[in-house]
Order: C-alpha cells, then sequence, then structure tokens
C-alpha cells in the first residue's frame, strides 16, 4: 500500500506555503499554468524557456539559456537581525528565511540560523540549500566549511537528521556493502517530471541534452510552474524514507513514488531530489570530506557557545586534526554510518573506535597498491628500508571473514558479498585452520587453479565461473585461494601492526593445503637483482609480476588506501605507461567488413570522482577477437539508452552510434598518454582546456569485479600522464628554459 505523502511532510501549519491563493482547499495539489497565475504570483529565481514573453516578471537569470546554471544569490540572513525572542520562539518561519538559508556565511550560528530550531524536524530545504551554497562554492575547503555547519545545526536542533544527512550528503541510502542502490532511468524521472510540472517529453529531453543535466532541468520546469495549492513542505528524514522506498520497488510504482515527492519540492529540492534519484548529486562530497567535515561540525558543536564558529579553525585546529583522525580510522575499520553516527551522538570521541570496532562480516576496503616502471623505482621509494616481494596473483581479490558464529563471508575488492560464489571454499574452510581461531579477516586473491596439472590458470579461466546460486557440484573452475595477509584474528585487529608481525601470526595460526589454500610465495630481499630475478621467476610461476611491501618501518595496512607501501611491479614493466587502466565502457560504433553485425568500436571514459561524471579518454577497436565482438555486443546490447547520461563528458565529434548505461568496465593497454583537444579526461588537472586520451589502446579484459565507480579516477590518469619519461623530461626541459630565461 502506498502511503500517504502527508504522512512524512511537515503538518501544513508549520509554515506551509500557499503562494498563488490564500484560499486552503483539501484538495490535491492543483498544477495551473502561469497562464493562469494571478500577477502578483511570487517571482521565480530562476528563468524558464517559456516566461521570456511575461514581461511584468523580473528574472535574476543568466542570459545564455545553454548555461543554464541556476543563479540564486541569497541576501544574507546575517543582515536579517534575529533577536533572542524569535529564537525560542514558536513563530512560523518566515519563507524569505527558509530560501536564503546559507550555511556558508562568515557569521553562520549553528543555532541562530537554524531556521527550524523551534520544530527541530530538519526540512530538506536545508539541506538543499546546503548543498546548492555547496555547488556554487569553489575549493574544497569552504564547501567542507559549509557542510560542517550544517550538520553542527542538525546536531544541536535535530541530532535524529543527522543520520540521514550524512547518507544524503553522499547519497547512499545504507552501507555499501548492503547493496541497497539508487540509480533511477532518466526516462522514468523524466516522466514523473512532466507528469508534475505539465511539460511534455520532447521538451525534457531536449532541455536535458542542452544543460546535460536533468536536476536542473526539473527545478526550471518547477519553478515556473505555478500551484494553486502547495503540499506542505518536505522534511529531510521523510526524503530520505521515500529513496529508501524507490530503490527497493520497481516499474510503474517507482514513478509514481518520484512523483509524490516531486510536486512537493520548492527551489532547489527539485535539482537535488532528482540528482538523488540520478544516483549522481554533482556536487563533490567525497567519502574523505564527508569525514571531514563531521569532525569539523562536531568541534564546532562542543564550542559554538564559547567561541565564533568561523574562529573554530584557528583556536581548535589540534582538536580538529584529532576529531577527524579518530574518525577517519573508525571509518576505515567500520565502514557502517548507522553504527558511526549514533556513537558520534552518543560518546566521546575519544571512545568512537572502541565503541565502532572493526567486526568479521562488515567489508574493509582493500589497501591498494601504487604502479612502478620497473626495479630502479622500488629502490628509489625503499632503498633502506626492510622489503619483502610476493608474487602478484592475478585472480580476484577476496577478503575471507569468519566471525563468532564461524559464518564465512567473502568479499570482493569492491565490498560486495561473493560469498554465494564460492560454496567450495566455504566447504573446505576448516582446512587450513592449523590452531584453533574464533575470528579471522584475510586478505587473499583467489585464482583457477589447474587440478591435474597443479598450476594457476589465467583470470580469463576464472571469470568463466558461474556468479551466482552457484551450486558445489556443478562448479567446473576450480580455484585456489593464495592468502597474503591477516588483518583481524581471536577478536583483535592487526591492522595497526606491522606486515612482519601480522605474517607471523598468519603462518602461526593456518596451514597450507595443495591446490585449496596457499600463502603467497615471498622473498624478503634488499638485493635488487634478487627481486629482478625473483620478478622473472613470478612470470613463469603464471603471475603477474610482484608486489613489493615493507615490513617493519610503515608497514601497517592502510585500509582503503592505495599505499606508497605497496608497490606493483608487473612483467610488462618496460612499457611506457607502467600500468593498465580500468575504463567504463560508454558507447559503440557500428562495425564495417568482418565486424558487420556487431559493434566494432567503442568509446572508452575514465571516472572524475570529483564532478561524479566519466570523461571520454579513447575510442577502442584493438585487442578483441571476433568472439569477444559478439560477446560485448550482446551484452552491451542489453545496455543500450536513447542517448547519453548527463554525466557523460565527450567531445560531439565523437557521437557512437549507441550509447550504453555506465555498467562495464574494461581493463585496457596503452602505448602512451597524450594531451587531446578532443577527450575530456582530467580536464583541468594537466590542462585547461585539453584533456587525456590513449594512445593505441589495446583492450585486455573485461573487470567484472569492479564497479563503474571505481574505474581509473582522473587523477589517476593525470599522474599516469606526468609519470612518463617524455613528459618528465620536457618539463625538465621546460624549467630549465624558464630558468635560463630568467637570466637572459
Ligand atoms: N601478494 C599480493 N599482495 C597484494 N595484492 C595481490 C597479491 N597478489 C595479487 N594481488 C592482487 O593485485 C591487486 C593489485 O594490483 P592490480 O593492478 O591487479 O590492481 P587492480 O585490481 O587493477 O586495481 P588498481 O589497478 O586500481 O590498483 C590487488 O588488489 C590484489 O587483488
Ligand atoms: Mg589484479
Ligand atoms: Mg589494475
Amino acid at each position: 500500500m502506498q502511503k500517504s505523502i502527508t504522512s512524512f511532510f511537515k503538518p501544513k501549519t508549520e509554515g506551509a506555503e500557499v503562494p498563488v491563493t490564500p484560499k486552503k482547499e483539501k484538495s490535491a495539489p492543483k498544477i495551473i499554468t502561469k497562464e493562469e497565475s494571478p500577477p502578483e504570483a511570487k517571482k521565480p529565481k530562476i528563468k524558464s524557456e517559456d516566461e521570456e514573453d511575461t514581461e511584468n516578471i523580473k528574472m535574476e537569470t543568466s542570459q545564455d539559456e545553454t548555461k543554464v546554471q541556476p543563479k540564486t544569490e541569497p541576501k544574507s540572513p546575517a543582515a536579517k537581525k534575529v533577536t533572542p525572542m524569535q529564537l525560542n520562539s514558536a513563530a512560523p518561519v518566515s519563507q524569505e528565511e527558509e530560501e536564503n538559508y546559507d550555511p556558508s556565511m562568515e557569521t553562520y550560528h549553528p543555532l541562530k540560523h537554524a531556521y527550524w530550531k523551534a520544530k527541530g524536524v530538519t526540512p530538506y530545504l536545508a539541506l538543499a540549500r546546503t548543498f546548492q551554497v555547496i555547488e556554487e562554492t569553489k575549493g574544497r575547503l569552504k564547501m567542507i566549511d559549509t557542510l560542517s555547519n550544517f550538520f553542527c545545526s542538525v546536531m544541536l536542533v535535530s541530532p535524529e537528521d543527522l543520520l540521514p544527512s550524512v547518507y544524503l550528503s553522499i547519497n547512499q541510502l545504507a552501507p555499501a556493502y548492503e547493496g541497497l542502490e539508487l540509480g533511477v532511468a532518466d526516462t522514468t524521472l523524466m516522466k514523473a517530471i512532466c507528469k508534475a510540472t505539465g511539460r511534455n517529453l520532447a521538451h525534457i529531453k531536449s532541455q536535458t541534452h542542452l544543460t546535460g543535466d536533468l536536476g536542473i532541468v526539473a527545478e526550471q520546469s518547477r519553478v515556473s510552474q505555478r500551484m494553486m495549492f502547495r503540499p506542505a513542505p518536505l522534511n529531510l528524514r521523510g526524503v530520505f524514507q521515500k529513496l529508501k522506498e524507490v530503490a527497493k520497488i520497481s516499474g510503474q510504482s517507482k514513478m509514481t513514488l518520484v512523483y509524490d515527492v516531486f510536486v512537493a519540492c520548492r527551489l532547489s529540492e527539485a535539482r537535488f531530489f532528482i540528482r538523488s534519484l540520478i544516483g549522481k548529486l554533482r556536487i563533490g562530497i567525497a567519502e574523505q570530506s564527508l569525514l571531514t567535515a563531521l569532525a569539523l561540525a562536531l568541534v564546532k558543536k562542543n564550542h559554538h557557545e564559547e567561541c565564533k564558529l568561523n574562529k573554530v579553525g584557528d583556536v581548535y585546529k589540534d582538536e580538529i586534526a584529532e576529531t577527524t583522525l579518530l574518525l577517519k580510522t573508525t571509518y576505515c575499520q567500520c565502514p557502517n554510518y548507522d553504527i558511526i553516527i549514533p556513537a558520534i551522538l552518543k560518546y566521546d570521541i575519544k571512545e568512537l573506535s572502541t565503541r565502532c570496532p572493526m567486526h568479521p562480516g562488515m567489508p574493509l576496503r582493500p589497501m591498494l597498491a601504487q604502479p612502478t616502471k620497473g626495479v630502479h623505482e622500488v629502490l628509489e621509494r625503499f632503498g633502506g628500508m626492510h622489503i619483502t616481494c610476493e608474487w602478484k596473483y592475478d585472480g580476484e581479490r577476496a577478503q575471507i571473514h569468519c566471525n563468532e558464529q564461524g559464518e564465512i563471508s567473502i568479499f570482493s575488492r569492491n565490498s560486495e558479498n561473493n560469498t554465494a560464489k564460492y560454496p567450495d571454499l566455504i566447504a573446505r574452510s576448516k582446512n587450513f585452520i592449523k590452531k584453533p581461531v574464533e575470528t579471522y579477516i584475510i586478505d587473499s586473491e583467489i585464482v583457477a587453479w589447474d587440478v591435474e596439472r597443479k598450476q594457476i590458470l589465467p583470470f580469463q579461466v576464472l571469470s568463466t565461473r558461474k556468479r551466482k546460486n552457484v551450486d558445489i557440484d556443478e562448479i567446473k573452475v576450480q580455484v585456489c585461494v593464495y592468502i597474503f595477509d591477516l588483518l583481524y584474528i581471536n577478536g583483535m585487529a592487526l591492522v595497526t601492526k606491522p606486515l612482519s608481525e601480522r605474517r607471523k601470526l598468519l603462518l602461526e595460526h593456518f596451514q597450507e593445503v595443495e591446490g585449496e589454500w596457499k600463502f603467497a610465495t615471498a622473498l624478503n630481499t634488499n638485493d635488487m637483482d634478487e627481486v629482478q630475478q625473483f620478478l622473472e621467476e613470478s612470470v613463469k610461476g603464471n603471475c603477474e609480476g610482484l608486489m613489493v611491501k615493507t615490513l617493519d618501518e610503515e608497514a601497517t595496512y592502510e585500509i582503503a588506501k592505495r599505499s606508497r607501501n605497496w608497490l606493483k611491479l608487473k612483467k610488462d614493466y618496460l612499457s611506457n605507461v607502467g600500468d593498465s587502466l580500468d575504463l567504463v565502457v560508454l558507447g559503440g560504433y557500428r562495425g564495417k567488413g568482418r565486424r558487420t553485425g556487431t559493434f566494432g568500436g567503442f568509446l572508452l571514459a575514465c571516472y572524475d570522482a570529483e564532478n561524479e561524471e566519466y570523461q571520454s579518454i579513447c575510442k577502442i577497436g584493438t585487442g578483441f577477437t571476433d568472439e569477444d565482438l559478439k560477446v560485448h555486443s550482446e551484452s552491451l546490447g542489453k545496455s543500450v539508452i536513447s542517448g547519453p547520461k548527463s554525466y557523460y563528458r565527450y567531445d560531439s565529434s565523437l557521437e557512437p552510434d549507441a550509447w550504453f548505461e555506465p555498467v562495464q568496465v574494461w581493463e585496457v593497454k596503452c602505448a602512451d598518454l597524450s594531451l587531446s583537444p578532443i577527450h575530456r579526461a582530467a580536464i583541468g588537472i594537466v590542462d585547461n582546456e585539453r584533456g587525456i586520451s590513449l594512445r593505441f589502446p589495446r583492450f585486455i579484459r573485461i573487470r567484472d569485479d569492479k564497479s563503474s565507480e571505481n574505474a581509473t579516477d582522473a587523477q589517476q590518469v593525470a599522474n599516469m600522464y606526468q609519470s612518463q619519461d617524455q613528459v618528465k623530461n620536457n618539463q625538465k626541459i621546460c624549467t630549465q628554459m624558464d630558468m635560463e630565461s630568467e637570466f637572459y
């Protein structure tokens, strides 16, 4: 049964606005068009395409319709005098106060400016305004400061809204490993927008194509529309609940749910509600920024009475640094806001780490490695430190957990639950226990195994294994687990211990079983000739190369980090680039000649987490067998969409014959990376106008274990570009020339 929308809206008496008519009717919201609206209607803040002829309405908007970034310039609420009496009264909040809410202002006060104080329920508009201000803000620090002001108000005024506020800010509904995801199809959203605004679908589509942002189009359609009677304002918790419901249901009811909330959206609420549903907020609040903002909010909350908020950063520097570290470390061991947020609200921050411990069953984001281009780089980095080299197995990363009940779970590199994929491993999980253990978390690589020849099989064989509902008797591809780390044992987290100790405990508690459980072949050496030789042996042993790791100093397990203390040394390191890239397939080009009937080439992109967009990096047509092309055409054929997503960045000259959902990640090798006037990868990082593209890209394989947001990111592309020898040499020449020109 569908819940009534009023059940999660604020009661109408609580400041519901009726902008058009003073008559309050108890009927469903009626949409009336501009023509019907009386002349005294409230001025819209954003210009819409069909209002240009309306002379008596003055617009506050940019002239350029193609860049329809809504420009709201809030009058500073500081300018409005708020007396102490008003602060405590339950007087209705003025519309102006709501619309001008601005947590980025210098004089922000978490209680004074939390206009929802009297009600204790956070309006969704407060969050939307926060996002809007953040979107208009340049600079990560200011963004964090703004978000922290909002969080601080929520903690003081309506603490139970902190959890949904956090989730909404990172556009998640639950811990990532629970797999509850948004990402409603653009067409479903467009239909809901049409229904709610009376616009036609073609118009919404063309506007979206023009602006590249359905959120903005939704907001504009909403703003230019007059309503006879508005539903009560949305509150944050209610919207969060609705989003959860939307994620769980399918079909037509999804559209109805979206519509229900959308009709009640005011101002930028429409933009962010729609963007949440698309799955891309486009305000760049990444995980680390969110944790920093939360830490800052906690310190601000502790001192809001003694100190001006904008001074907190200077006065309590140490406390901020300590809180941030505590929070980030806790999040690493317990990546679950459902546990962390209540603990933050209840306990002293110093207790956080013990209140939210690492726990088998809850996946940790794995430690990652930096690429290198040769043994010389290993020496440069680790000279003088104790290091170990391990064979780098080419399979699938697996974090294997055993909880107090003896239940085993297996998580992927991506923290997805892969347990059901490996019933064979579960069945033989007792075999490798040497000394009785209650609980553990091990880090390992699962590799396809040739039982007869007793040897490792290529990754491609592993990828043919069934993923879901695997029946143990029907398994065709056998696997062997190569264990390389121990993160937790018998109730004790080991991540802060050095690798040498972790390895000792691993060997103490576990044992090898031929063809089932093995320890990664390792060699502790500082002799680079031996490293080189070991690398060659690893390749003969069907491995990809080596992982070189610190043993004692700087040798903790750095959860979720691409660490400099783990270097990957691949067999084909001699190539200029050093590593392959994992790229998202955005579109396909029809094949010619022998490839007629399938796609013959594809448009690939990297992911830019900051702007939450896919940026084109190359066209690819090499490395595929005919069979590959058939398989890709079939599987991608299921993901064809009618047009590019609003968060695809590409040049129109690259327009493919078919666009795809961003669902497939391909591993690709290339000869080198170069600046490109057409491609958009890493644009703005190395060069303001040009992106980076791959030269001679070659398809290697599908990466089923990486989600599209785990694809190589724009910063990595920029780093790879910059670390190429010829770029380095060029830079040397440039700096030399600069220096010389100073002299002459
Ligand atoms: N001995 C080992 N120690 C650590 N990792 C290993 C080892 N053997 C194999 N691996 C695998 O190597 C991976 C790191 O190198 P790889 O290039 O395959 O990374 P990736 O999954 O492509 O991710 P990225 O390229 O983003 O780092 C690890 O995530 C792990 O799956
Ligand atoms: Mg790998
Ligand atoms: Mg890789």
